[in-house]
């Protein structure tokens, strides 16, 4: 059985959905089967030229004209697994427990790595049970260069988790051969540069954890000087929209479980490389919603009273408090006066 397994064989229309090389599924299914009947040697990347074996499990989530996963299977660079089929090498994954380290190296030039396609806010839908292997992993904080979620941390597309993990290991060369099919790809490891070069120096999956965790650290630590800077009142600083990756929840810890959520898939939150949010536009026209109200002596008007307490003639001059109080009482004084002629 093949790839088609992992999706329903009909689409909503009735008709028989096609897969990512245009045929039809259930020929699809006979295609995969001789072509991926070796699903677990590696034969087809490196029959593509590639040294080392890639795999996916395509759960079809997502428009194939974007998805990275599905530009590597078109170049004959990954091969497609089933659900039930398990993978022998590294399994880059959602589902993983620890994080690529470089002692995972032997085990990736040996037998390869693998992704799992699909959409993020969907994966609920995955059957995690059913497919993944001995050694799944989570990717340690890195920041995306793709077109979807350029400078959002750790959602990275199928080619970035692939590329991030054979970075991780030692093997940038692979990184890059990979990347190099997509016209923004060699930027995720420029954005990711000085991270990964950290990354490579450590060991197992422990030693990792810990430059993430004081990576995360140093960014916080920047951010609340900031903070604290613009609360100083530097007038430059006061226009800087760059916030803390942990403004968006001050008191959460904070990790990558968290990411992983549909309602951050929703968030229009973008990152640059030292993870920090850039308030997006809609955020920022909110903001500006807010507008400065000045007074006819360009003070600005602090509050709704005040506002409403200052009153101006039939030509928009402002009437000073005085000078109405003057036009009152020459008012009252020509009404007694009228009374008394009479
Ligand atoms: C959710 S899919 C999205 C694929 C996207 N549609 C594309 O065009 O490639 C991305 C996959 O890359 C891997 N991946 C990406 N970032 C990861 C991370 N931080 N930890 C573990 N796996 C990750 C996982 O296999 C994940 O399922």
């Amino acid at each position: 059985m093949a790839k088609g397994k992992n999706k329903s064989s009909e689409t909503r229309s009735g008709k028989p959905s096609r897969g990512s090389n245009g045929h039809h599924t259930r020929t699809n299914h006979k295609r995969m089967e001789m072509k991926f009947s070796n699903a677990g040697t590696g034969a087809n990347s490196k029959e593509a030229g590639f040294p080392v074996k890639l795999a996916m499990w395509d759960f079809d989530h997502c428009d194939p004209k974007r998805c990275s996963g599905k530009k590597l299977e078109r170049l004959g660079l990954i091969k497609s697994l089933r659900v039930g089929q398990k993978f022998q090498g590294i399994v880059v994954s959602p589902n993983g427990k620890g994080v690529v380290c470089p002692d995972d190296k032997e085990t990736v030039e040996e037998f390869g790595a693998s992704v799992v396609e699909c959409s993020w806010a969907r994966l609920d839908e995955v059957p995690f049970n059913k497919i993944g292997g001995k050694h799944e992993r989570l990717l340690p904080y890195l920041v995306a260069a793709n077109q979807v979620n350029y400078g959002r941390p750790w959602r990275l597309n199928c080619v970035e988790a692939l590329a991030a993990c054979f970075a991780i290991v030692g093997r940038v060369d692979l990184a890059a051969e990979l990347l190099e099919h997509f016209s923004w790809g060699l930027g995720f490891l420029e954005l990711n540069k000085e991270l990964l070069e950290m990354y490579q120096k450590c060991t197992d999956s422990e030693s990792v954890k810990k430059v993430e965790e004081e990576w995360l650290e140093k960014i916080d630590k920047e951010v609340q000087e900031r903070k604290s800077q613009s609360r100083e009142g530097d007038i430059w600083l006061q226009g800087n929209t760059n916030r803390d990756l942990q403004d968006m929840s001050d008191d959460e810890e904070f990790d990558s479980e968290q990411y992983y959520s549909e309602e951050n898939t929703e968030r229009k939150i973008r990152y640059d490389n030292l993870g920090n949010v850039l308030i997006s536009e809609e955020e920022n026209e909110s903001e500006e919603e807010e507008e400065v109200r000045y007074d006819a002596l360009g003070n600005i008007i602090e509050s709704e009273e005040e506002a409403a307490e200052l009153k101006y003639d039939s030509l928009g001059n402002l009437i000073e408090d005085d000078e109405q109080e003057v036009e009152e009482d020459l008012a009252r004084t020509t009404e007694k006066l009228k009374k008394l002629e009479t």
